[in-house]
């Protein structure tokens, strides 16, 4: 049977980037997308923005919704100092399986914990499974009606703090209504808007930052 695109993306990593080099990961995956075929990772140019996040908040401990082939997870791990940790959940097995093997050959599988698992059903079940008090810093970038449900979960777990940052991907395209007009209008949060484009395009999108504010 005919692979898939994530099948695809992970073998153009595993032949062309070098084992154990995260940057190298990186870079086959954007060139991939900008001349095989389009995936929707963060991409170069708003993965840089998240780039700069990372380090500014430089998490002890950081949730990823949404892992797809694992490339903004290796993005983010990259950046996390030793003895932090990167938890991401990923919904669908096949896309689970193509981002662990990802996320080995960028020789990051000691930083980031992947969890096949619904954001839904996982989230509460985060200081159980892993200790966790709170996130310093939370990327989502999973299905875009699940940002708002699951931030109110977050909030509802005492799972975020004072201080605690997330960053949303697509605020604009796909768009997140509901979940931006939560963060912009909410005394809890402080928001603001990182304009930028579309992954490996030239339209419009954006990413979120958002301080909880307790
Ligand atoms: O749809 C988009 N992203 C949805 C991503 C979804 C990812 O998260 C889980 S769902 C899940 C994971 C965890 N918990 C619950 C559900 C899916 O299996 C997929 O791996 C998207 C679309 C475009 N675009 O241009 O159309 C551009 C983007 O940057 C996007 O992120
Ligand atoms: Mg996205």
């Amino acid at each position: 049977t005919r692979s898939t695109r994530p099948q695809r993306l992970l073998k153009a990593v595993q032949e062309k980037a070098m084992k154990g080099d995260p940057q190298s990961v990186i870079s086959t995956i954007d060139y991939f997308c900008r001349h095989s075929e389009w995936a929707m990772n963060v991409g170069d140019e708003k993965g840089s923005i998240l780039d700069s996040v990372v380090c500014e908040v430089s998490p002890t401990t950081a949730l990823e919704l949404g892992t797809y082939c694992g490339y903004s997870t290796v993005r983010i791990a990259r950046l996390l100092p030793p003895g932090t940790q990167l938890i991401t959940l990923e919904f669908n097995p096949a896309f689970a399986a193509v981002a662990r093997q990802v996320i080995e050959y960028a020789g990051l599988h000691n930083k980031v914990c992947l969890v096949e698992g619904a954001s839904g059903d996982m989230i509460p079940k985060m200081r159980e499974m892993f200790g966790i008090k709170t996130f310093d810093f939370v990327f989502l970038d999973h299905w875009k009606d699940r940002y708002l449900p699951d931030i109110k979960l977050l909030e509802g777990c005492q799972l975020l703090r004072k201080g605690s940052i997330l960053l949303a991907d697509n605020v604009i395209c796909p768009g997140t209504p509901e979940y931006l007009e939560y963060v912009r209008n909410s005394p809890h949060y402080k928001s603001m808007y990182y304009k930028s484009h579309l992954e490996y395009t030239k339209v419009e999108d954006g990413l979120e930052k958002s301080v909880f504010l307790g």
